[in-house]
Order: structure tokens, then C-alpha cells, then sequence
């Protein structure tokens, strides 16, 4: 079984503007509501895959609603806890360039907090558990690593800054930074491939079992013991980009999960996340496996170079 854990989902508010202009008034050419939050996303692809998953988190109100409705209607199974406040609102504008705004979130009780560990303590040793996202404003500074220290499975991180950093210590199977989340993790900036090798490395030797530096339309780099291997990304009309990186964690989990084959998991993540990137909400299965035979992956370091 594949957890995911959205500790602060969101409606993604999708709207396209033609060429937004600030501090005016400017309609609407298109509109769209999908149930977002990263651990959500990477569910709805892992069952689109085929692969058994159960999305957790916290949700409330009548945007928590929404995002259960969209996900029973997908038959994505569910266990999130009730909160009283409303799920945020996330807005995304499509214009000449894409601008994000993600809310804070609700606020999160001890009760449910402490609910929520205890739901994870049910995991098995052979499951892997996915915690994705920021957390709702008021949840302990250190929530994920309580999170982490009672877990008995696997798990893969996909967040940022000082909770990536002390998760690694903690050996998780995957973390998937892109290029940018990297430099700030390790507070320096990247500009070069070089410094793109020296950083991606320290993912390991702080912890981490695999990394993957994604790259958006330069595809991504997989860090392994045995060493680094570049994936490409195909070429193709961008439709959204929301939700890429989700879908590659899920295509390298579910991958993983049944092959235990990092290279063949890598190959799917990289399909997983140029298929949701062509299309305005995250990729179909067909969609996926389409891209599949167009991803190239070279080994760009030996182990006995790192
Ligand atoms: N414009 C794009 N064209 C092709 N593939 C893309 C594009 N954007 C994202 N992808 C694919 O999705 C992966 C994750 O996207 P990225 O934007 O790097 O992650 P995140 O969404 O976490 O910032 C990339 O490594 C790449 O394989
Ligand atoms: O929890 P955060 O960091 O605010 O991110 C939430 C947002 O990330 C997303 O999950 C998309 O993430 P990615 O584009 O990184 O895959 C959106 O659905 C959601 O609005």
C-alpha cells in the first residue's frame, strides 16, 4: 500500500487570463477547479496506474467537500481527518507567464494532529509513505519529523527547506527536490552543472537512499549509491505544469513499490511528470505510457567517480 499524506490540501483554482495586467480589472478566458495538494495529486496518479493507495491528511468545510467529492468520484480511497476550518483555495494564473498563490491553510487541532500519527502507525514495514507539501501555518515547527519518528515503512519527502533538511537524517527512500528547492535547501545558489552534481550528492550522503533533481522541461537527474543518471524529458505543448513533480513521485513510487528497480521507477516518474505538464489536469494512464518509449536515461557518473 501507498500512503499519501497532504497535510494541507487546496482546491487549485486554474484560471487563464490573456495577458494579465496589474492593478486593472481583467476576465476570465477560462476557469477550472480540480482538487489539489501535493499528496493528493500523486494519489490520483498512482490509482490512474493502477497501484493500491489511501490519501490521508486533513481536510474541512465545503472546499474539503469538493476535493472528497473529485476523489470518490476517481475511486481514490481515503482516510483524511475532519477539520472544522476550510481546506484553502490555491490560485494559479495561466497567463503570459504562470503565477501561483498558495494560501496557509486552516487551522489544524492537537486532537487531529495526533489523530493523524496515529492513522500512519498503521502502516506496515513493506508500505511506503508519501509526505508532500507545506503544512497548515499552525502545526508544530517539527511536525513532519514526529511524523517520521513514528513510522515504521519507508517513506519519500517532497518539501522544502529545513524540514527537507532534517528528514534526510532520517534515510528516506526518495526525495525529489527540483532545481531550485536544492540551492535553497542548501542555502547557495546553482549555476552550474557541476555545482548541480556537488549539491544533488549531499541528498545521499546526508541520508537519502535516491534523489531526483527535477529540472521541468530539462527533465531530471536520479542520485543513486551506484551513480547519477540523467532522464530526458520529451518535447511537447505545455498545457499545466501543476502537479509534474507530484506525478513523477508517484510514477517512481508505484514503480518502486512493485520492482524495487530505481532506474525503471525513475523512467516512469519521468513519463508520469512530462505527461501532466502536456495536460491541464494531471496525465492519464494512456497519456503516460505514450511518453514512455520517448524517455532516454544515460548514466552520467560511475560510483566509483562520485
Ligand atoms: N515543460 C515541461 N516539458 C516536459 N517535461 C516537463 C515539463 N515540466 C515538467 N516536466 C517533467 O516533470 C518533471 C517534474 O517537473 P518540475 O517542474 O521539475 O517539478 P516541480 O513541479 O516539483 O517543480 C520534470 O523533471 C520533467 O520530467
Ligand atoms: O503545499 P504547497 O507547497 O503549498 O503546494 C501545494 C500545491 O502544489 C501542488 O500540489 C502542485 O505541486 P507541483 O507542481 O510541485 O507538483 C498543487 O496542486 C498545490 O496547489
Amino acid at each position: 500500500m501507498i500512503y499519501t499524506v497532504t497535510l494541507n490540501p487546496s482546491i487549485d483554482y486554474i484560471i487563464g487570463v490573456d495577458n494579465l495586467s496589474m492593478g486593472t480589472l481583467n476576465r476570465f478566458e477560462s476557469s477550472e477547479m480540480l482538487p489539489g495538494g501535493k499528496g493528493i495529486n500523486v494519489s490520483r496518479i498512482l490509482k490512474r496506474l493502477n497501484h493500491e493507495t489511501i490519501a490521508l491528511g486533513f481536510l474541512g468545510g465545503f472546499t474539503g467537500a469538493f476535493i472528497e467529492d473529485s476523489l470518490a468520484r476517481e475511486s481514490v480511497a481515503t482516510k483524511f481527518i475532519k477539520i472544522s476550518e476550510p481546506t484553502r483555495i490555491n490560485v494559479k494564473i495561466k497567463s503570459n507567464v504562470e503565477t501561483e498563490l498558495n494560501g496557509n491553510g486552516p487551522h489544524i487541532t492537537t486532537q487531529a494532529s495526533d489523530q493523524l500519527i496515529d492513522t500512519l502507525r498503521t502502516a506496515h514495514q513493506e508500505d511506503i509513505v508519501i509526505l508532500s507539501g507545506s503544512k497548515a501555518a499552525n502545526l508544530p515547527e517539527n511536525y513532519y519529523q514526529e511524523i517520521i519518528e513514528n513510522l515504521t515503512s519507508e517513506f519519500i519527502i517532497d518539501t522544502t527547506g529545513k524540514e527537507l533538511r532534517q528528514a534526510l537524517a532520517y534515510k528516506p527512500l526518495l526525495v525529489k527536490p527540483n532545481h531550485h528547492e536544492l540551492a535553497d535547501l542548501f542555502e547557495v545558489t546553482i549555476s552550474s552543472e557541476a555545482e548541480l552534481m556537488t549539491y544533488g550528492k549531499k541528498l545521499l550522503t546526508k541520508g537519502a537512499q535516491y534523489a531526483i533533481i527535477s529540472m521541468a522541461e530539462k527533465g531530471a537527474l536520479l542520485f543513486t549509491q551506484d551513480g547519477v543518471y540523467q532522464g530526458s524529458a520529451p518535447k511537447g505543448q505545455v498545457q499545466n505544469s501543476v502537479g509534474a513533480g507530484d506525478s513523477m513521485i508517484a510514477g517512481f513510487a508505484g514503480t518502486y513499490a512493485e520492482t524495487a528497480d530505481a532506474i525503471a521507477a525513475f523512467r516512469m516518474g519521468l513519463a508520469c511528470g512530462s505527461a501532466t505538464a502536456f495536460e491541464k489536469d494531471l496525465a492519464t494512464a494512456e497519456q503516460i505510457k505514450k511518453l514512455l518509449p520517448e524517455i532516454t536515461i544515460t548514466k552520467v557518473i560511475r560510483s566509483e567517480e562520485k
